[in-house]
């Protein structure tokens, strides 16, 4: 299996990037992994912090995921994934192909973005509504917020109420929607103070999180400009390795290498930016 290299120096001419390359190792390599498709992407609904389980194609992308980090020799010591059961579960079926029993860290900091009020909304029929271009911004852009859910919201009870939030956020803390430039506000603490001192004592580390939380911290590592973050879509269930130096800066071409041939990765990040079209 190929491992597939994009460039950040014009995110504009991503997909002209593409070139299987041999891994580059860096001083630390982190392995990232957004979960495996959800029932709710299979659905294509604004999915945010509702809790989906994965759908059956969700389970075999995490099986090959596993397969593929088995592939490349990858030894982890510690994982960290969100409080969301899409993302625990793809862990569990990697950690399962690798046969690694490893410990796990749990946080919500680590979640999808919230979606707000467009929770559980169709993607198409909300673009259809409002346009592509106005699902564009609330999907990619940085700070342009969705909607906020409110309380008479068919799923707010459901997602303030439910016990996988005992630990935080604080009622205070609890969004009713997000950005990514929110999103990013309490995902990087938990990158800077949990995470990367994790790092720097060595300790192999494997991520898995969401689209969105994961477009964080590739958007601090890689210092993507707020305009071009927007051109970055994450596909579900590949790996990906960050090979950095030892002030956890990339190396050259140590970004974003997917474990995966570079027509399915390609073809994989088409299909969710295409997720927001009108039909
Ligand atoms: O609905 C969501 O929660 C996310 C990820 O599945 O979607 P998007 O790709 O539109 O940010």
């Amino acid at each position: 299996m190929g491992i597939v290299r994009y460039s950040f120096m014009n995110i504009r001419i991503w997909y002209h990037t593409i070139q299987t390359v041999k891994r580059v190792m860096g001083k630390y390599d982190v392995v990232m992994v957004r979960h495996g498709e959800s029932e709710w992407n299979q659905k294509n609904l604004f999915c945010g912090w509702y809790n989906a389980d994965l759908s059956d194609k969700g389970k075999q992308e995490a099986t090959s995921s596993g397969k593929a980090l088995k592939d490349a020799h990858f030894k982890f010591d510690i994982a960290y994934t969100s409080v969301l059961i899409r993302a625990q579960k793809t862990l569990q079926i990697i950690l399962q192909e690798l046969g690694q029993d490893i410990p796990i860290e749990k946080c919500w900091r680590l979640n999808e973005r919230h979606y707000g009020g467009l929770t559980g909304l169709n993607k198409t029929e909300t673009a259809n509504k409002y346009g592509e271009e106005k699902v564009a911004i609330w999907r990619r852009s940085y700070d342009v917020p969705p909607p906020p859910m409110e309380p008479d919201h068919p799923y707010y009870e459901k997602i303030v109420n439910d016990p996988i939030y005992k630990d935080g956020p604080s009622k205070e803390e609890f969004p009713k929607f997000e950005s990514l430039k929110l999103t990013i506000a309490r995902t990087l603490p938990y990158w800077n103070d949990v995470i990367v001192p994790e790092i720097k004592k060595g300790k192999s580390v494997l991520i898995v999180a969401h689209g969105n939380s994961l477009r964080g911290i590739i958007k601090h590592l890689d210092k993507i400009s707020d305009k071009d973050i927007m051109g970055l879509n994450l596909p579900t269930g590949i790996p990906f390795v960050y090979s950095l130096d030892e002030n956890l800066n990339p190396i050259p071409n140590g970004s974003l290498q997917f474990l995966g041939d570079p027509e399915t990765v390609k073809k994989a990040m088409d299909e969710v930016a295409a997720q927001g079209k009108a039909k």
